[in-house]
């Protein structure tokens, strides 16, 4: 069964946008949920762009199925976290002059780190996620590291020019897919998918679950988050279907 995470990080930048308590992170996770969303992601990034330190707390309180928290290599984050205690964490890189996540974590530069900060997240309780790209010695490093999940950034190929690459990019993340679940590792993907390119990833077997944000968010203002929700739902079992 192929699980769908919304992230809700861009309801956040519109209710930021006017400073008002409208629209509410928490409304559009428990609507998102009730349309399909198997767990709500949401990412708290060090500028507060827009989840902020308030939303966590109250997400994690009011939604039925999990929260999956995603958050940067820093004391700060994971004192957060071990506050919180989200069933999901997903350690992601971060640049605060980034326009969004532009790469995946560099495991093996920063492996110490990132095993402490695992270790002490899964002794709260805390599933342990890795965003990196579809590279084998990332792949490894991370199983390195004791974290049992990975996501795979799938931003090349969603941003990928021409038929070539974007081909080219889909076969990288296949055999990631395909190496990640030999090594015991749980394997989700997520950045950039949209209603127009998430059927072939969806179709990769190997993958448990997908994270996607922006474009449903964006969807949600032309037909309502519920259906946008669902839509993607749709996409997703259609891709997932058309593996056999
Ligand atoms: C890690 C990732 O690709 C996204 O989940 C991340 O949240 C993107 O950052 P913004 O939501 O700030 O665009
Ligand atoms: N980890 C990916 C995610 O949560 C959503 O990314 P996007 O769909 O907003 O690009």
């Amino acid at each position: 069964m192929l699980l769908l995470g919304v992230n809700i990080d861009h309801v956040a930048t519109l209710r930021n946008a006017r400073g008002t308590r409208y629209p509410s992170p928490v409304e559009a996770a428990l609507v998102a949920e009730t349309a399909g969303a198997d767990l709500i992601t949401l990412h708290l990034r060090e500028d507060r762009r827009h989840i902020r330190d308030a939303d966590l707390a109250v997400i994690r309180a009011s939604i039925k199925t999990r929260m999956n928290l995603e958050m940067a290599l820093t004391d700060e984050m994971l004192d957060n976290a071990l506050r919180v205690a989200p069933q999901d964490v997903c350690l992601v890189p971060e640049k605060r002059e980034e326009l969004t996540t532009e790469g995946g974590l560099d495991v093996i530069r920063y492996f110490e780190t990132i095993r402490h900060y695992t270790r002490q997240l899964q002794a709260n309780g805390t599933r342990v996620s890795l965003f990196i790209d579809p590279d084998d010695e990332q792949i490894k490093a991370a199983q390195e590291t004791g974290a049992t999940v990975i996501e795979l950034h799938t931003g090349r190929y969603a941003d990928a020019e021409g038929e070539a690459v974007h081909q080219a990019e889909l076969v990288r993340i296949r055999h990631a897919a395909l190496y990640g679940d030999e090594l015991g590792l749980v394997v989700n993907a997520g950045h950039g998918l949209n209603y127009h390119n998430v059927k072939p990833i969806a179709a990769i077997r190997e993958i448990r679950e997908l994270n996607i944000g922006h474009a449903i968010i964006a969807q949600a203002l032309m037909t309502g988050l519920a259906p946008a929700v669902r839509e993607m739902k749709t996409l997703m079992l259609e891709g997932r279907h058309d593996a056999r």
